[in-house]
Order: C-alpha cells, then sequence, then structure tokens
C-alpha cells in the first residue's frame, strides 16, 4: 500500500497572513511538488490570483485548485472530494497538499472531511495550522479590518451573524497543531512574547505557538507535523456551531515593512555513536522539551550497527528507524535542530552530546 499524501490545513481570519504565508513556503518548497487548494468564497478568487501570479516554478496554475463554492461541510461531496480525487489521480500526484480556508471557515468540518471513504485511505491531515493576526489579536479585536470581516458575513445570508469573533477565533485555536502569531513586526518583543505565551495556555496541549512576520517560516517547521488530525478530533471540536462562510478581497491596509530579521534558526550537532537507540530518542525528547525546540532531524550511528538510525521529532514526538547502510557516508551522528531563534546552542550542542 503506498503512503498517505499528507495534507496541511491553513486557517485564519481575514487578513491574518494565510495567503502571504502560503506563498513564502511555495517559494522554499525545495523541489516538494505542492498542490494548492483553495477554499473561496464565490467569484472573489483572489487568493487563488495571487498565487497562480506568484510565478515560482514550482507553483504552475494546474497545482492551485479552487473550490466553487465557500462551505466545505455542505459541499464536501460535490466538490470537495472530487477535488481531492482529481489531485490524487494525477499521474504524478503531489507530494503534499495544502488548503487554505476562507477567512471565516472553521477548519473542523474540513478536517472531518478528511474521515471520507477513498479519501482516508489516501490521504491524512498532515497538521492544522492556525494563523493569527498577531498585532490584532494582543489588541483584542482578532482581525484587523473588523469592517471587512463584518462585511464578509453580512454578504452571506447562510452566515450565522450571532457569534462574537473571539469565539470563532477559540474555535480556530482549538482545531490547531500549531499557532503561527504573524506579524509580529508589529508588535514589541514583550508583547509577542505574552500573547505567545497566552495562546499556548489555550491550545490543546503540546501545540506549538511559533512567532513570525510576512508568513516566514521554513518548510520544515510547517510541514511534515505527522498529526493526523482526522483520526484524532478529541478536544479538537468547534465549540459553537455555525455554518457557512465565505472570503473576501484583503484590504490593504497594512503597512509593510521590510526586515529581514530571522525568527527561526537552526544548526547542525554532530556527536559519536550512540549506545541505545531508545534511550537516545528519550534524551533528545528531554532535550526538545527543555529548549522548545520545534523540529529535530538526521541520522544516528548506533554501536554495532552498519544501519544508520534516522532520526525524525515533531515536538517532543521522536520517530526512530534504522534506514540503510552507512556506505560511503562518515559513520556519525548528524542532528539537525530548528527552533525560534534565540535557542541556547551551546547548552542544546552539550545535552546532545551527553
Ligand atoms: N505588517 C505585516 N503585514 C503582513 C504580515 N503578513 C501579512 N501581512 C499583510 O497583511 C495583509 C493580509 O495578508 P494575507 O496573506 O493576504 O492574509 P490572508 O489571511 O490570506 O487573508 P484572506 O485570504 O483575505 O483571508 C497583506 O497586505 C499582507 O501583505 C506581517 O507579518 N506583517
Amino acid at each position: 500500500m503506498r503512503a498517505k499524501i499528507p495534507a496541511t490545513v491553513v486557517t485564519g481570519f481575514l487578513g491574518a497572513g494565510k495567503t502571504t504565508l502560503i506563498r513564502n513556503m511555495l517559494q522554499n518548497a525545495n523541489g516538494k511538488r505542492i498542490a494548492l487548494i483553495i477554499n473561496e468564497f464565490g467569484d472573489l478568487g483572489v487568493d487563488g490570483d495571487i498565487l497562480k501570479g506568484c510565478g515560482d516554478e514550482t507553483c504552475t496554475e494546474d497545482d492551485v485548485m479552487e473550490l466553487s463554492n465557500g462551505c466545505i461541510c455542505c459541499t464536501v461531496a460535490e466538490d470537495f472530494v472530487p477535488t481531492l480525487e482529481k489531485l490524487l489521480d494525477r499521474d504524478t500526484p503531489p507530494d503534499h497538499i495544502v488548503i487554505e480556508t476562507s477567512g471565516l471557515a472553521l477548519p473542523q468540518p474540513l478536517v472531518r472531511a478528511f474521515q471520507w471513504p477513498d479519501i482516508s485511505t489516501r490521504v491524512t491531515v498532515d497538521g492544522v495550522v492556525t494563523v493569527v493576526d498577531g498585532k490584532a489579536v494582543a489588541e483584542g479585536v482578532f482581525a484587523s479590518d473588523l469592517a471587512a470581516v463584518e462585511a464578509q458575513r453580512r454578504a452571506d445570508e447562510n452566515l450565522d451573524h450571532e457569534t462574537p469573533l473571539s469565539e470563532l477565533f477559540e474555535d480556530q485555536i482549538a482545531c490547531a497543531d500549531m499557532i503561527v502569531v504573524n506579524k509580529t513586526d508589529l508588535l514589541g518583543a514583550d508583547e509577542a512574547e505574552a500573547l505567545t505565551g497566552k495562546l499556548s495556555g489555550e491550545a490543546r496541549q503540546g501545540v506549538q505557538v511559533v512567532k513570525t512576520s510576512m508568513g516566514v517560516l521554513p518548510i520544515e517547521v510547517l510541514l511534515g507535523q505527522g498529526a493526523a488530525a482526522e483520526t484524532d478530533m478529541t478536544g479538537r471540536d468547534a465549540l459553537h456551531h455555525h455554518h457557512h462562510d465565505h472570503d473576501d478581497e484583503d484590504h490593504d491596509d497594512h503597512h509593510h515593512h521590510d526586515h529581514d530579521h530571522d525568527d527561526f534558526e537552526s544548526f547542525v550537532v554532530e556527536r559519536g555513536e550512540i549506545g541505545d537507540p531508545k534511550a537516545f530518542a528519550e534524551q533528545v525528547a528531554d532535550v526538545i522539551r527543555a529548549h522548545g525546540i520545534l523540529r529535530l532531524k538526521g541520522f544516528a550511528a548506533v554501536e554495532n550497527k552498519p544501519m544508520r538510525l534516522t532520526l525524525q521529532a515533531v515536538g517532543p514526538r521522536v520517530d526512530t528507524y534504522f534506514d540503510q547502510p552507512f556506505g560511503a557516508n562518515p559513520r556519525q551522528t548528524r542532528l539537525v535542530v530548528i527552533g525560534q531563534a534565540g535557542l541556547d546552542r551551546a547548552a542544546i550542542e552539550t545535552l546532545l552530546r551527553a
């Protein structure tokens, strides 16, 4: 049986920065074939056009598909499932599927759609990424252009107009496997830190909360979370049952700053052979927990074993398996550590080499 194709769901309010994040990801895809499904309302198609025109060779028009209708829970059978199947049935299916939900959409019905027979055997939800407008949330308004959000709601008679935005926001947070606090360029460092802490407290246990601006996030952090969200709805459920949503054109009311400070960093730690793989995996998990490392991956040389051990960690969940003999490669342990800027490299190196 072939491995399931991973799908990442990107959710977040109008203007939070979903399209910006996805565009950045496509431009840094490193040859990964990523197909995009955009759940946009009606005939606006704005994000689709932006992304189709992103000018990157990895992002051809064929790889961007739009769902014709705004609400996935109502159109799963006639729209979403066929769209997904069309992608899966290609001669060269994508390596990864990314789905951008429309601004007021809740991710829950979309994740549930992956439980559909014929889909559940072929695709799995790698992770739900909730993009947050850091500035707006810090100010307690959740979206920076409230008028646009209201207009978006009013324009759809099916939309529930009663639920406060704060509750829709809670639902997006509840479903997340990763929360991206975007627009930190508009926040002070303390404000950003406080917001991150607050959101960590509100999210399900173990959910990673990362800070960034202009949606710049290493693709290794964004993709490959392995959450299988559709099989794990516990605690993800929407508190509120409102339906129907649609998207709207973004109103360009934000200032951009050109900044090139790095929000993420990564480095390599090398060491000699390890003893017991299981004990080492636990050691790695401890280091990850102690230092808030987002991803850790690489190979280890294990005493008396010709094969190299592959290590992959998403947060403190560490997977290991023997993949192939070292062959011509040096018999060494080499681990790539990825995290938010400011990792205590020296301490991490010491712990990983212990
Ligand atoms: N200052 C600042 N502006 C940002 C940042 N990220 C995105 N923006 C801007 O915010 C606006 C909205 O970004 P989008 O990526 O279109 O947001 P979206 O979530 O896709 O919005 P919709 O698709 O309309 O729901 C755009 O003008 C972006 O250029 C950021 O980190 N800082």
